[in-house]
């Protein structure tokens, strides 16, 4: 005799695998329930000796919502250059039948993960297990709403011909084991080096651009670079993590597993929130570094608040994010002046962009946004071009949207810079800056330079 706790749980369990025998296709099991709080990122730790590998993590700077994801009950790998079309429909087809017992508002069905920079640009190897997309939904997502509740959503996916029963023991066993895990001390890996990548080269391909902006090809356009990392051993994004939380509390963090590597960051930049009809987007571009005392400080945001060359990036992008969400809209707020946003090494020119939308879909907005001329250019498609030509490396996921989305199409995406690829004994970090008609080359090197600092301090080196 099988011994069986049945629950409300089990019937409808059960009633999702007579839906697959019925229709002879996969049908999602999505169950949430409340439990005992517990951290997050201790749930990522715990979901390390099982589901290394398929993980993801995900926190918003008010951490008004904290996922953790341990396995994965589908990975979307998105093949198709139109990306985020491809999502959108993969998931809408997904859930077509799914059985859903939902518990609060930032619970059920939810796929994180993120989207290629270009699908355009030749891809590097270290990218490989990435595609133009990768998302997951996790077998067992922990959510942390803003009063600190705790949240376990459990999905699986039902296929015809299994078995109910077996299905719903083994996914009992596991969630114990998750719940239940002590997590050891993280192992100390050092770093061997770090090396710059062309950073001559990266200079001098800046002065060539800037003189095409002199010459009216285009308006802006973001360079970016990258720096290799080489370590004694496998860098664990468990404790990458522990240190971005401590240290960049004002910005997203997350963490996407793909097999061997994982793509890490803490980012201040959003593209976009959606919930119900309300959408938010933030225009972040235009840099100067924090200062030592309270009153260099003070002094260096005035001065960003009235250079024209930091102003004049800004613009750019306010300019297109508010165009582009005018079509998408049905009212639009953009204030006249930006404001600071202050993080431990940089501070930026901060616009935010609020709308109201009859819009189905966060993935409508995330495709009319992308690439900002925070991080591409404008013209776009001229920025691109150039993007493509000069920079030596292929940015994979680094400057895409990163985030999470929901069965109802609500959910949150930010740009990924100050992020890092994590690849066997490597890691590559990436900055970029926008570069104008004003920009010189050696002040942007700094400002790429100050921009590295929070992703390699995380991974346990220093940088100039
Ligand atoms: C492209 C990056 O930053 C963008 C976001 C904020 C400020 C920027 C700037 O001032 O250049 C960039 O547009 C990066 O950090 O890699
Ligand atoms: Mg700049």
């Amino acid at each position: 005799m099988r011994i069986l706790h049945q629950s409300q749980g089990f019937t409808t369990f059960e009633q999702a695998f007579e839906i697959a025998e019925k229709s002879n296709q996969p049908v999602l099991y999505s169950k949430t329930m409340e439990i005992e709080a517990i951290d997050p990122l201790q749930f990522y730790e715990a979901g390390y000796s099982i589901f290394n590998g398929e993980r993801s993590y995900w926190q918003d700077p008010k951490s008004e919502c904290t996922y953790a994801g341990a396995g994965s009950a589908k990975t979307f790998h998105i093949k198709e250059t139109d990306r985020f079309n491809a999502l959108s429909e993969q998931w809408k087809r997904f859930l077509k039948d799914a059985v859903i017992e939902k518990g609060a508002v930032w619970t059920g069905p939810v796929i994180l993960g993120g989207f290629s920079f270009d699908p355009e640009k030749n891809k590097g190897a270290e990218w490989g297990s990435f595609n133009q997309g990768h998302f997951q939904l996790p077998a067992f997502m922990l959510t942390v709403d803003q009063y600190g509740k705790s949240f376990l959503t459990v999905n699986v996916v039902c296929n015809k011909g299994e078995h109910a029963v077996t299905v719903w023991n083994q996914m009992q066993k596991q969630k114990a084991a998750l719940l239940n895990k002590t997590v050891n001390s993280l192992k100390d890996v050092n770093v061997l080096s770090i090396k710059e990548c062309q950073p001559l080269e990266w200079k001098s391909s800046l002065t060539a651009v800037v003189e095409r902006i002199n010459r009216d090809e285009l308006e802006k356009v973001v360079l970016a670079r990258k720096v290799k990392v080489e370590f004694d051993d496998r860098k664990r994004s468990d404790s990458i993590l522990e240190k971005l939380r401590d240290d960049q509390s004002e910005s997203f963090i997350f963490s996407f597993e793909a097999g061997e590597s994982c793509f890490i960051g803490a980012t201040p930049e959003r593209l976009i929130k959606k919930y119900k009809n309300k959408v938010l987007s933030t225009c972040l571009a235009g840099s100067i570094a924090r200062g030592k005392t309270m009153n260099e400080d003070q002094e260096f945001g005035k001065e960003l608040l009235s250079d024209e060359k930091n102003l004049g990036e800004h613009e750019i992008v306010v300019r297109m994010i508010s165009q582009s969400l005018e079509d998408l809209c049905s009212h639009l707020s953009v204030p006249d002046q930006p404001v600071l946003m202050k993080m431990r090494d940089i501070q930026h020119l901060y616009t935010p962009v609020e709308g109201i939308t009859e819009r189905d879909s966060i993935l409508e907005f995330v495709k009319k946004l992308h690439p900002t001329p925070a991080l591409g250019g404008t013209p776009t498609h001229k920025a691109m071009e150039i993007i493509r030509e000069e920079e030596e490396m292929d940015r994979g996921f680094y400057a895409a949207p990163v985030g999470w989305l929901n069965a109802e199409g609500d959910g949150e995406f930010a740009v990924a810079i100050r992020s890092g690829l994590l690849s066997g004994k490597h890691a590559y970090l990436y900055a970029g800056c926008g570069v104008v008609k004003d920009s010189d080359a050696e002040s942007e090197y700094q400002e790429t330079l100050i921009k590295l600092r929070p992703m390699v301090r995380a991974v346990g080196g220093t940088i100039s």
